[in-house]
């Protein structure tokens, strides 16, 4: 048998997760012909997606013992998923972006543990960015979808040609003439707590944002970032009673979480799972002005004519199933259409995730143009500050036995 390789894949020409996956492993194994007789094993979302769904119908997802594998965060599934696949000696063990959405301290882990593994088993990382390369990878290679080819990697630059062209032409108009603000803060919270079950999740938080600042929310893996922002989108019911307002109303006072969400556009990966049907990119744009996933409201002309300008703002071809764009293309669709409404409040839960250096460089330029251009606030959710973003405020979460605090500061 061959020695076991470390490579790293780039998928070329945007294709979907789906569509790549398969195809990649039998244009590998024609390639490495002893691949063909191995057992292969899988780290991707789609993996995540198959053990949701398991736990969904059978009441037990099969990987994490005392939680349930729905109620984990991000991180802490990717750490579930990865720490079950090791254990079960894998021969081949195809990740997707293994280190993206990871902490620190779960990146190197994620880094020992395959590190270890690579002596006696295969390691395919997909990788959409160089930054989290494996560092003993043998071999870089692009993956053309469309010819089913391998080719040594082009190691391109960032280019910010696209992201320049964006600057230069601005963003497309808006709807709806500028409304003034009318809120002080938009959020405040003075002594915030969230329980889940006996674990103090968060304690302690005071949190002001006022209107037309940016802010930067970072924490470990499972330090209630998400958490955070459910109790001010009103998606989560542990919010009623808390002292905290939202949009200038105390939380609990008989406003209707539609209410709430009319002032916020809000893009996290997690709701792309909703987007699975046949619509096209154009019609997933269009309902970010109606809070609809599904477009069912006929839009006027003028509306229609801005969510053209923003698909070709982002080069997305406005027929194409939205299912079948890429990873990237999808989360760009999402951005616009969080911002489309022109809300008040815009809140990216790691937006990043899945972009190639190209479109990273075109969404932090588009994000820090929705900031100059609108009067909107924004919270950005990441892991990893993106090189180019100017967020004038941070946040950061900071875990305690009990419950995480957060430090907020101006950024100089
Ligand atoms: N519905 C729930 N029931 C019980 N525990 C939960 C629930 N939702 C979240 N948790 C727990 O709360 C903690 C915080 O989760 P949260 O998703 O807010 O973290 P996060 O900072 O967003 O993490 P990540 O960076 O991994 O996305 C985690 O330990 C998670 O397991």
């Amino acid at each position: 048998m061959n020695q076991p390789k470390t490579l790293a894949i780039y998928p070329l020409g945007n294709p979907s997760e789906a569509e790549l996956l398969d195809e990649l492993k039998k244009t590998l194994q024609s390639a490495y012909p002893s691949l063909s007789s191995l057992g292969w094993s899988e780290f991707s979302e789609r993996a995540i997606d198959r053990f949701l769904l398991n736990e969904s119908r059978h009441g037990n997802s099969g990987l994490s013992q005392n939680k349930h594998f729905s109620h984990l965060s991000s991180g802490e599934k990717r750490r579930a998923l990865f720490s079950q696949l090791i254990q079960e000696a894998p021969e081949v063990l195809l990740l997707v972006s293994p280190l993206e959405s990871l902490d620190p301290a779960n990146r190197a882990y994620f880094l020992e543990e395959l590190h270890k593994l690579s002596s006696q088993c295969w390691i395919i990382q997909v990788l959409h960015r160089p930054d989290f390369l494996l560092p003993w990878t043998a071999e870089e290679l692009d993956f053309d979808l469309r010819y089913r080819q391998l080719a040594p990697h082009q190691n391109k630059a960032r280019s910010t040609e696209f992201a320049n062209a964006i600057q230069a032409k601005g963003l497309p108009e808006f709807a709806e003439q500028k409304v003034p603000q009318q809120f002080d803060s938009l959020i405040e919270m003075k002594g915030l707590e969230l329980h889940y079950g006996n674990r103090c999740i968060l304690q302690d938080i005071h949190w002001r944002v006022k209107t037309h600042e940016f802010w930067e929310l970072s924490g470990p893996n499972g330090s209630g970032k998400s958490s955070l922002i459910s109790l001010i989108t009103g998606d989560n019911p542990q919010g009623y009673g808390q002292p905290y307002s939202l949009f200038g109303r105390k939380r609990g006072s008989g406003e209707s979480v539609w209410e709430i969400k009319s002032h916020i556009g809000y893009f996290t990966p997690v709701q792309l799972q909703g987007f699975g049907g046949y619509q096209n990119a154009l019609e997933v744009l269009l309902s970010g002005y109606y809070d609809s996933v599904g477009l069912y409201q006929l839009p006027s002309d003028r509306q229609l004519r801005i969510a053209r300008q923003w698909l070709d703002l982002l080069q997305i071809p406005l027929k194409n199933a939205f299912r079948n764009l890429s990873q990237g293309q999808q989360r760009l669709v999402m951005t616009a259409r969080a911002f489309l409404k022109q809300p008040p409040l815009l809140i990216l839960d790691e937006p990043t995730w899945g972009l190639d250096p190209e479109q990273v460089a075109l969404f932090v330029e588009l994000v820090n143009l929705m900031y100059k251009e609108s009067d909107a606030s924004l919270i950005y959710v990441s892991h990893h500050p993106e090189q180019g973003l100017k967020p004038t405020h941070r946040i950061q979460l900071i875990p305690h036995e009990e419950g995480s605090i957060a430090n907020t500061y101006i950024v100089e």
